[in-house]
């Protein structure tokens, strides 16, 4: 007879057990899953950019590996002998020819091509409104600086490896855009040229840039940025997510919901959602339909020659500059492309920087993980809405033909449109974001002390009308009057208690000046007190 502790002994253990011990054996990982599988993800819509970022990015690599199975990234002349007849017999390059057989002749392969350049371009847009998302909400305040840095470099390298595959198929209009970069290069005193010649191998195009952009293209690029995305995620999983203010949640706790199974289940759809967008947009939308463009020839200029939208702010920059040229020392410097080229990287490194810059202006060395609501932080919010507003007036720039020809505008008024912009419009958006801020922190104060206005009008016995207003619950009490509302940095004293006069740098003056900015007068309304709700809420107050 058997007992119940021979039936333990003997039983066997179901296939997927067996296999999940050998695995554990051997890799640990139950252990690690044990740990994280129930981490708690708090609940947002905005936290969801991320994810976008990070499955566009999933879907260009796996679109560009069937890529790189028929594209051949080689310079050499061939005659076009495929199945698109406009081109028959024309002379071009083989990574160009290889492109337009990928285009008509692999199966699948024009949806794939399409799916990539899309998705690159929706990567890239993905990670710009993340990134914003972060920024307006403070998410990038310590301990996250790093992890903020290590997002700005997935950006910037984004940007080069668009950059890199735009220019690959060899076309008029890739190869237009190369040029500009070379013409670009060409305009950095003494080194130059020889950077251009580093570059291209020799003379411009030369026979070797396709072959140099597509090793750059497909593995040191996406291998460094995988490696990227690999350490962002960690550093998004040491330090947990940011949270809005609501009850129950602290700089201390993280209030979501569990990784396994709701998270992993909803990310998975959001994957397949992801994909399915891009690829409907792919098979309906085209993009870049390099046959109709043709092959790249040196001495030949497309009209209406666009970089991809990221690049665009660097191609507004040269557009509305003035031609200057001067001579010095008997050199010419052609500042009209070479000031514009310092600063693309100037703009690029202000968003790196931004995080250590506000935290020595405000002076705080604190851990935030509650994020802010974008009002309550209103110098910031208008910082990152001015800069927005600056980067899409040189996107205007950078498309200024496309610009005129679509809406009839005349070229020159449109350039001078964003030459006058590009030192006004921050300026205005600004103080209109500002005043806005300041605006919808008076809406909540309102709401906190009076309720929402519920849209009733009452009748009083002795004729006067009134709106009821339906009192805040709790919750929402809470999560309007929780952030803080630290006070500016003062210089203090600048005589010490024996009359000795204490010397004040010029940096400290600097950062006093700009912790008024961010916290001093008219940058935050006050927050109603305890007292003034309590007194209104007791029925002496008026509505
Ligand atoms: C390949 C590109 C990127 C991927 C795949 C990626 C992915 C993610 C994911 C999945 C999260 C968690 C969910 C969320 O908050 O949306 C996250 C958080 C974060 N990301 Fe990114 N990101 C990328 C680029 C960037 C960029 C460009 C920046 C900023 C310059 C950035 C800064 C951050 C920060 C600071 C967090 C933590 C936010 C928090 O805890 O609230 N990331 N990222
Ligand atoms: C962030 C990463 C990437 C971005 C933003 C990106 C973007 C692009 C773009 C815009 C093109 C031009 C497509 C066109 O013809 O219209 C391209 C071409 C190409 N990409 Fe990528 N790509 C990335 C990563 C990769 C990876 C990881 C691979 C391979 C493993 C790859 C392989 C290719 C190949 C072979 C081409 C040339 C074929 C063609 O133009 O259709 N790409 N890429």
């Amino acid at each position: 007879m058997s007992t119940t502790t021979d039936e333990t002994t003997t039983r066997k253990a179901p296939a997927g057990e067996r296999v999940a011990d050998w695995a554990d054996g051997r890799l640990g990982i139950y252990g690690l899953a044990k740990a994280n599988m129930r981490k708690i993800f708090p609940d947002h819509w905005s936290f969801m950019l991320g994810e976008v970022s990070l499955y566009s990015f999933i879907i260009i690599i796996l679109t560009g590996v069937y890529l790189t199975l028929f594209f051949h990234p080689s310079m050499n002349e061939v005659v076009y002998h495929g199945s698109y007849v406009p081109l028959q017999g024309v002379r071009m390059s083989e990574a160009f020819s290889s492109t337009l057989d990928i285009s008509f002749d692999v199966r699948g392969g024009l949806l794939i091509r399409q799916i990539h350049h899309w998705a690159a371009l929706i990567f890239l847009a993905a990670m710009l409104v993340h990134m914003m998302r972060v920024f307006f909400t403070g998410a990038f305040r310590k301990p996250r600086e790093v992890n903020w840095l290590f997002g700005f470099l997935l950006f910037v390298l984004g940007m080069f490896t668009g950059f890199t595959g735009y220019s690959l198929p060899d076309d008029l209009l890739s190869g237009t855009g190369v040029r500009f970069v070379q013409g670009a290069i060409l305009s950095v005193p003494i080194v130059g040229t020889y950077i251009s010649m580093f570059l291209f191998g020799g003379e411009f195009p030369g026979g070797d840039f396709v072959a140099r952009f597509y090793s750059v293209h497909i593995l040191l690029l996406p291998g460094l940025m995988l490696g990227l995305v690999a350490g962002h995620l960690i550093l998004v999983f040491v330090h947990k997510h940011t949270q809005f203010a609501g009850p129950g949640r602290t700089e201390k706790n993280v209030v979501g919901m569990p990784l396994l199974p709701i998270y992993m289940a909803k990310a998975g759809g959001f994957f397949f959602l992801v994909f399915g967008v891009i690829s409907v947009v792919a098979a309906i939308a085209t993009i870049n339909p390099i046959w109709a463009i043709g092959p790249y020839r040196p001495d030949q200029v497309s009209t209406g020659a666009q970089p991809d939208w990221y690049m665009g702010f660097s191609e507004g920059l040269i557009r509305f500059m003035p031609g200057w040229e001067i001579n010095f020392w008997g050199h010419t410097l052609v500042l009209g492309v070479f000031i514009p080229l310092i600063i693309f990287p100037l703009v690029l490194v202000a968003i790196a920087v931004y995080p250590f810059i506000e935290a020595w202006v405000t002076n705080d060395d604190r851990e935030h993980h509650i994020a802010d609501r974008p009002r309550n932080a209103p110098t910031r919010t208008a910082f990152g809405v001015a800069w927005l507003s600056w980067y899409f007036v040189l996107l205007v720039g950078g498309g200024n033909d496309i610009w005129a020809t679509h809406f009839h505008l005349s070229i020159n008024t449109i350039t001078w449109f964003v030459r006058v912009g590009f030192f006004v419009v921050p300026v205005v958006t600004f103080v209109v974001t500002k005043r806005f801020c300041l605006g919808l922190q008076r809406r909540d104060a309102e709401k906190v002390l009076h309720g929402r206005e519920s849209g009733l009008i009452k009748r009083l016995p002795h004729g006067e009308f009134v709106e009821v207003h339906t009192p805040l619950e709790q919750g929402d009490l809470y999560k309007l009057t929780a952030h803080e509302q630290p006070k500016p940095a003062e210089l203090g004293p600048t005589v010490d208690e024996n009359g000795v006069e204490r010397k004040v740098s010029p940096v400290e003056k600097a950062r006093v000046k700009l912790s008024k900015s961010f916290y001093g007068e008219n940058t935050q309304i006050p927050k109603p007190t305890a007292e003034e709700y309590k007194e209104i809420t007791s029925g002496h107050g008026h509505h």
